[in-house]
């Protein structure tokens, strides 16, 4: 293992440089000489001990070290996941949760929220059919984050907001609120009431299906991070006038290892591409089409009929849905979360998340 000298003094947990109280920093950094050096320097079986030009001693179990050396870290961020087509989703015979256990014991939120985790689905059942329930649920792993749909929202077709979610057509695979900054971490979906025929669920695994446009072709993979999208949300219905914009690539990896994160991709919602030059625009169409491809494979495609009593929660930051076209009078409440919280809350439960 090799140590920064300026690191080692940065990190050092003595009762002056660090407050174990709040886990957090009280040495200011950048009263730290960029050329400091220790004066001497000693290592028994367990510690290191450094003593700096001011005097001031720092102490490193090793083992402290070995975990927080560069050497040491995997630079992934990401939790482990699975991706998934949906034979794989099916012979993995993922379990729902009941509701009790999942709102009573926390082996069963932990076991929820690991199929969570790993698959970016998981399903709750003999939940009690109605709004105030859902939101329990909900609190349960994270918290609601209000968008302009309101809290918990709740919906039949009856076009009382301008969006096709609220008509009865079919919905083809997307995430939502691309038009965000930050688009909703988890969608809630709880259908209370359908009476008629269609309205399947459709879930499609964003990430296995980009998995695939990486191994057959890797520069379009590229292009799909790095050229930047808008996607916009204009509404001028009766009391809701709203214009959101979201700008990013369809594909978010991190610069420093190229982990995929986030998938934007809502064909609907996707606006005016302008802020890319006439000779990228032809090949970021194809790469699109690759990718779109992908997540079109029959193979691919999870569909599931949400029944009042079974709760749906979706990573949208990884998990496309859409919906079948439907009869009759069908209700489905839900909320959006955020992701930060969920991830909070697997912490807790000992996960690696
Ligand atoms: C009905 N509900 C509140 C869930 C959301 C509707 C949002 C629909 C939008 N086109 C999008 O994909 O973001
Ligand atoms: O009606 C559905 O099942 C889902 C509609 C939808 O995509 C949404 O509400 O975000
Ligand atoms: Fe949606």
């Amino acid at each position: 293992m090799r140590f920064d000298y300026v690191w080692l003094r940065d990190h050092c947990r003595s009762a002056s440089c660090y407050n174990t109280k709040t886990n957090q920093r009280s040495l200011d950094t950048a009263s730290v000489d960029l050329c400091i050096k220790p004066k001497t320097v000693r290592v028994d079986e367990t510690t290191l001990f450094l003593t700096w030009p001011d005097g001031h001693v720092t102490r490193y179990g090793l083992e402290w070290l070995v975990k927080n050396s560069y050497e040491g870290q995997k630079r992934q961020v990401m939790h482990p996941r699975i991706l998934w087509n949906a034979e794989i989703y099916q012979q993995a015979q993922v379990p729902s949760v009941d509701c009790q256990s999942f709102l009573e014991t926390n082996e069963g939120l932990k076991e929820f929220l690991q199929n969570f985790l790993l698959y970016g689905i998981a399903f709750v059942e003999n939940v009690p059919p109605t709004k105030e329930d859902t939101e329990i649920l909900a609190e349960r792993i994270s918290l609601i984050r209000e968008t302009i749909y309101g809290r918990m929202w709740y919906f039949t077709s009856d076009f009382s907001r301008g969006d096709t979610a609220y008509t009865k057509l079919a919905l083809d695979r997307h995430t939502d609120t691309t038009y965000f900054q930050e688009p909703c971490g988890i969608q809630v979906f709880h259908c209370l009431k359908h009476e008629g025929t269609g309205g399947r669920t459709l879930l499609v695994d964003g990430f296995y299906a980009a998995e695939q446009v990486l191994q057959q072709a890797p520069e379009e993979f590229e292009l799909l991070t790095k050229v930047p999208l808008k996607h916009e949300y204009i509404e001028n219905v009766v009391g809701c006038h709203n214009h959101m914009i979201g700008v990013g690539p369809v594909l978010n990896i991190y610069p420093w290892n190229n982990e995929l994160y986030l998938i934007r991709y809502n064909n609907y919602d996707r606006a005016v591409i302008n802020t890319v030059p006439y000779d990228v625009v032809h090949r970021w169409y194809a790469a699109h089409r690759t990718l779109t491809t992908e997540l079109r494979r029959p193979e691919n495609e999870l569909w599931v009929k949400l029944k009042p009593g079974k709760a749906l929660f979706v990573d949208n930051w990884r998990v496309l849905h859409g919906r079948e076209s439907f009869t009759g009078y069908r209700q489905l409440c839900g909320c959006y979360l955020t992701r930060d919280d969920m991830l909070n809350t697997a912490r807790f439960l000992g996960l690696q998340a």
